[in-house]
C-alpha cells in the first residue's frame, strides 16, 4: 500500500465541489423541483475507501449516480485529478472516464442477465474497454475476485448471492477501474456472506491501489472497511475524518444520532429514547454549537470546523447551528415518528 501521508497530500484522486442535484417533480413542464444533493464538497483520495453513510433518502446514490455520469449534476464541479470533466465533457462521460469509473449496484442479481455464462460478462466488458479478452485474462480476473476458474462456465442462477456480487465486482474490474462506486454491494446479502465482500473490497484496495466510494446504511462495515467516513443528512454532508476517530469521537448530533442505532453488545439498554429525542432536537432545532468560540458559527452557511486531524485526515464538522433548508430536511424535520428511522 502507498504511504498514507504521501496519498493525502496528492490531489485526489475524484473531487467534488459544491455539487447540487435537482430533481423535477411532477410533469414534463412542471416547475417544482426537489434538491436531493446541495453543495457537497468531498474528495476521494488514491487508494482510499471513502464511506458514505447516512439515512435512506440523504441522497447517497444520487451522488454516486452523478460521480458515475450516470446523473447530470445541476451545478457543481467533479474533478477527476483536479480536471473538471463537466466542463471538457459536457455531453456525457468519456469512453476513458467510464474505463476510470465504475459501478458496483447493490442488486447482483438484476445486473446480470441471467442468458449469459459468467466468462459472458467478463469478456464483453474486456472487449468494450479495447483490453485483451482470452482465457488468461478471464482467469485473472475471476481469480482476483476469490471464485474458481470454473465458476466462468455458470449461469448466474447456479451462483449463491455472494458469488453473483463478486462476479459483478469482476466485471467492474475487466476495465481496470481506478475508482469504484460500490452502492451498498452488501446489503441485499445473507450477513456471513457481506464480510468477504468486505475483505475483497479492502484487498483491491491494498493490491491493486483501487480507490472506492462505499455506500452503506452500516455504519459498522464502514469502520471496519473505510479509511475515512463522510455522513450525509439531507442532501448535505454533515461530519467528515478517519473512520474510528469519527466513529469513536463523533461531533455532529446526526452522526451520534446514526450511531445511536448501530447495536452495540456492550449497551445493555439498547436504544435510550431520551438521548435519542435530545439528539434530534440537536439536529433539526440546534440552540447553540459547541465550536461557537471560533467566531465563524453561522445558521445560514454550512460552515465546516475542522476539529482534529487523525491519520493525516482533517475530522471536520459542520456548525451545529445551521440546519438545511432543503425539502428533505423539512420532511425530517415535521417526521411524526422519530423511532422509524432506517438505519
Ligand atoms: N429520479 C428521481 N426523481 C425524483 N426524485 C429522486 C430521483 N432519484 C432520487 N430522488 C429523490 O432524491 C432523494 C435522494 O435519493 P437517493 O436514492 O439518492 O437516497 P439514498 O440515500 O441513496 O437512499 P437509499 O439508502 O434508500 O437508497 C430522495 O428523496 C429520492 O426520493
Amino acid at each position: 500500500m502507498t504511504d498514507r501521508a504521501t496519498t493525502t497530500t496528492r490531489t485526489p484522486l475524484m473531487s467534488v465541489r459544491g455539487l447540487t442535484k435537482d430533481f423535477r417533480m411532477g410533469g414534463l413542464f412542471s416547475r417544482d423541483r426537489h434538491r436531493a444533493l446541495n453543495a457537497v464538497d468531498l474528495d476521494i483520495p488514491h487508494g482510499r475507501i471513502v464511506a458514505l453513510v447516512g439515512e435512506s433518502g440523504s441522497g447517497k446514490s444520487t451522488l454516486a449516480r452523478c460521480l458515475a455520469r450516470l446523473e447530470q449534476p445541476t451545478s457543481g464541479q467533479l474533478l477527476l485529478d483536479g480536471r473538471d470533466v463537466l466542463r471538457t465533457q459536457r455531453r456525457g462521460a468519456s469512453r476513458a472516464y467510464r474505463g476510470t469509473v465504475q459501478m458496483v449496484f447493490q442488486d447482483p442479481f438484476g445486473s446480470l442477465n441471467p442468458v449469459h455464462r459468467v466468462e459472458h460478462f467478463l469478456r464483453r466488458a474486456l472487449l468494450v474497454h479495447g483490453r485483451p479478452a482470452g482465457e488468461d485474462e478471464l482467469r485473472e480476473l475471476i481469480t482476483t475476485v476469490g471464485l474458481s476458474e470454473d465458476m466462468l462456465q455458470s449461469y448466474p442462477h447456479e451462483l449463491s448471492g455472494g458469488q453473483r456480487q463478486r462476479v459483478a465486482i469482476a466485471r467492474a474490474l475487466a476495465v481496470d477501474p481506478r475508482l469504484v462506486l460500490a452502492d451498498e454491494p452488501t446489503s441485499m446479502l445473507d450477513v456471513s456472506v457481506r464480510i468477504g465482500i468486505l475483505n475483497l473490497m479492502r484487498r483491491l484496495r491494498d493490491e491493486h491501489g483501487i480507490s472506492m466510494l462505499y455506500i452503506t446504511h452500516d455504519l459498522a462495515s464502514a469502520r471496519y472497511v473505510a479509511d475515512t467516513t463522510q455522513v450525509l443528512f439531507a442532501g448535505e454532508l454533515v461530519e467528515g475524518g478517519d473512520s474510528l476517530a469519527l466513529m469513536d469521537h463523533p461531533a455532529h448530533p446526526y452522526t451520534r444520532l446514526l450511531l445511536s442505532a448501530v447495536p452495540d453488545p456492550e449497551r445493555d439498554h439498547g436504544y435510550d429514547p431520551v438521548e435519542r429525542a435530545a439528539l434530534r432536537a440537536a439536529v433539526l432545532t440546534p440552540e447553540s454549537c459547541p465550536y461557537e468560540d471560533e467566531g465563524t458559527c453561522s445558521r445560514t452557511e454550512p460552515v465546516r470546523h475542522v476539529i482534529g486531524e487523525d491519520e493525516g485526515q482533517p475530522h471536520w464538522v459542520r456548525c451545529h447551528l445551521y440546519v438545511p433548508a432543503t425539502p428533505t430536511a423539512r420532511r425530517v424535520l415535521t417526521a411524526a415518528t422519530p423511532e422509524a428511522e432506517n438505519v
